[in-house]
């Protein structure tokens, strides 16, 4: 086999040290000669690469070399692969895009309604900035890209690349979601076969099977409409935000029982209920910064002080071991299937072709070969539909600069709905990213 150089883009990521144990625990899956962290942020990075330093040290000897820099050019040489996990305006912009439309009774979501909209009209140029610079200097590497809003960063990076046959969008909700399938049947996440599909974030599953071929579905829906659903992964099992969410895919099951929803549709189906939960001062970003920020930097401390990892309780989670996973897919041709984000191009018979859905797909080392969906009902369509032209206008105002078309997206995002309170949001969340948007043209009403 082999062996692969890897580098991670966003090296000072809180997910990083997670992402390392997992290609720790998947070595034999995805062995590497190398890993290299990139980072625009070195103060950030030299943390959590200095504790990385160590725990490859103890766990992953046969590594033939571990370095981090700030420089392109010495990051991208020869990579094979580079996952890309960047958050332009880090976690304190986050909390902007939640609390502003919080302000105005709106959803406030890191990745849904103005939330994900703000967050996407940050990430795309800087998301076509790394792609050009990698491919300047790997050409031929795989890019796995989970920097969010994965639906607005694929729907660009699908436009400014339209012959990269090379990067690949990728969201690990669906697995983390099968991965409390997965407990709920006694079986491991990888034993289950699933249908799927939607846009990122914004999905349906609509049969899971075992490797049998035996159809299961109906088995999960009775246990999560009898018993409650909670989530399992390790990185998520005791945050009871997390716990909160899950509890909704009972409601959602019980109103829309057709389907197994994705848990990101609470924002979507019970904007009013999720506005209602909110606290202004506590939102998921703040509780992120006092938990999984603390917490990831506490340990990388706790490690490099020791220089040893005897102190800390380092997990393996589903985040990583997925990413890896298709990551070997792709590199061996395996031919396994995992849901992934590309163009529809047919594959939902009734939805447009330059769509970019979520859906399962074969991966192999000619890239994803999707399955066919067919068409879907009236009420997924519906919904799907607002949902991608929301996403497409945000991507046209970016390269437009256009003011007009964000206010009918936010117009159109069932997380606003009503255009005076869209207009309010937008103009709110202009102010505050001044620094990350490009200026907006407005068109004025014709006079008189
Ligand atoms: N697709 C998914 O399902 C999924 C799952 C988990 C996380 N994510 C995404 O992963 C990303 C990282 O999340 P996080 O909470 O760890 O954020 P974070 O802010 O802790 O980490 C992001 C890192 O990227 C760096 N960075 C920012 N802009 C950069 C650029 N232009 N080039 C290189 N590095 C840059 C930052 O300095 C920071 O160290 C986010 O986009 C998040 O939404 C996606
Ligand atoms: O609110 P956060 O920052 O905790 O999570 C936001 C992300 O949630 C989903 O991903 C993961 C999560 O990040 C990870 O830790 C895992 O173990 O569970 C979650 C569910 O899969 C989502 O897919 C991402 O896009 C979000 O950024
Ligand atoms: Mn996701």
């Amino acid at each position: 086999m082999k062996r692969q150089n890897l580098v991670v883009v966003g090296g000072g990521s809180t997910y990083t040290l997670g992402m390392i144990m997992s290609l720790i625990e998947e070595k034999k899956n995805f062995p590497l000669k190398s890993i290299t962290f990139y980072d625009i942020n070195e103060e950030r990075q030299e943390k959590i690469a200095k504790a990385t330093e160590v725990i490859l040290r103890e766990k992953y000897p046969e590594l033939d070399s571990f370095h981090y820099t700030t420089d392109k050019k010495e990051a991208y040489t020869n990579a094979d692969f580079a996952f890309v996990q960047i958050r332009t305006g880090g976690l304190q912009m986050r909390e902007k895009d939640e609390q502003i439309p919080l302000k105005y009774d709106a959803v406030g979501q890191e990745t849904c309604g103005p939330g994900g909209m703000a967050y996407g009209l940050r990430s795309i140029g800087d998301m076509i900035n790394v792609v050009n610079d990698i491919r300047e200097y790997a050409p031929n590497a795989w890019i796995l890209n989970y920097t969010n809003p994965a639906a607005i960063v694929a729907e660009a990076l699908r436009r400014e690349f339209p012959h990269d046959d090379k990067i690949l969008n990728i969201c690990d909700m669906p697995a983390a979601i099968m991965v409390s399938y997965a407990k709920i049947l006694g079986k491991e996440i990888w034993d289950l076969v699933p249908e799927y599909f939607g846009l990122n974030h914004f999905g349906w599953f609509t049969n899971i099977y075992d490797k049998q071929g035996n159809r299961l579905t109906d088995d999960i829906k009775r246990a999560i409409t009898d018993n409650g659903f909670i989530p399992e992964d390790s990185e998520i099992v005791n945050d009871p935000s997390w716990i909160k969410t899950f509890k909704q895919v009972e409601t959602m099951l019980n109103d829309f029982p057709d389907y197994l929803p994705n848990t990101y549709l609470q924002y979507y189906l019970y904007p009013s209920d999720m506005v209602a939960k909110e606290e202004m001062t506590n939102t998921r970003a703040r509780q992120v910064i006092n938990g999984r920020e603390k917490r990831v930097h506490t340990m990388s401390d706790q490690i490099i002080k020791d220089q040893s990892t005897e102190n800390v309780e380092l997990e393996v989670d589903i985040h990583g071991c997925y990413m890896i996973r298709v990551a070997a897919s792709l590199a061996y041709n395996n031919g396994d299937t995992f849901i992934v984000i590309v163009e529809n191009n047919g594959l939902i018979s009734n939805l447009q072709s330059d769509a970019m859905v979520e859906v399962p797909a074969a991966l192999t080392s000619r890239g994803p070969k999707p399955y066919a969906v067919g068409e879907i009902p009236t009420f997924q369509k519906g919904l799907i539909e607002g949902q991608l032209a929301f996403e497409k206008l945000v991507v046209d105002a970016w390269y437009e600069r256009d003011y007009n078309k964000l206010l009918q997206a936010l117009t159109l995002n069932r997380a606003v709905v009503d255009a005076p309170k869209a207009r309010q949001i937008l103009d709110d969340l202009i102010e505050v990213n001044k620094d990350y948007w490009p200026e907006l043209k407005q068109l004025q009403p014709v006079q008189g």
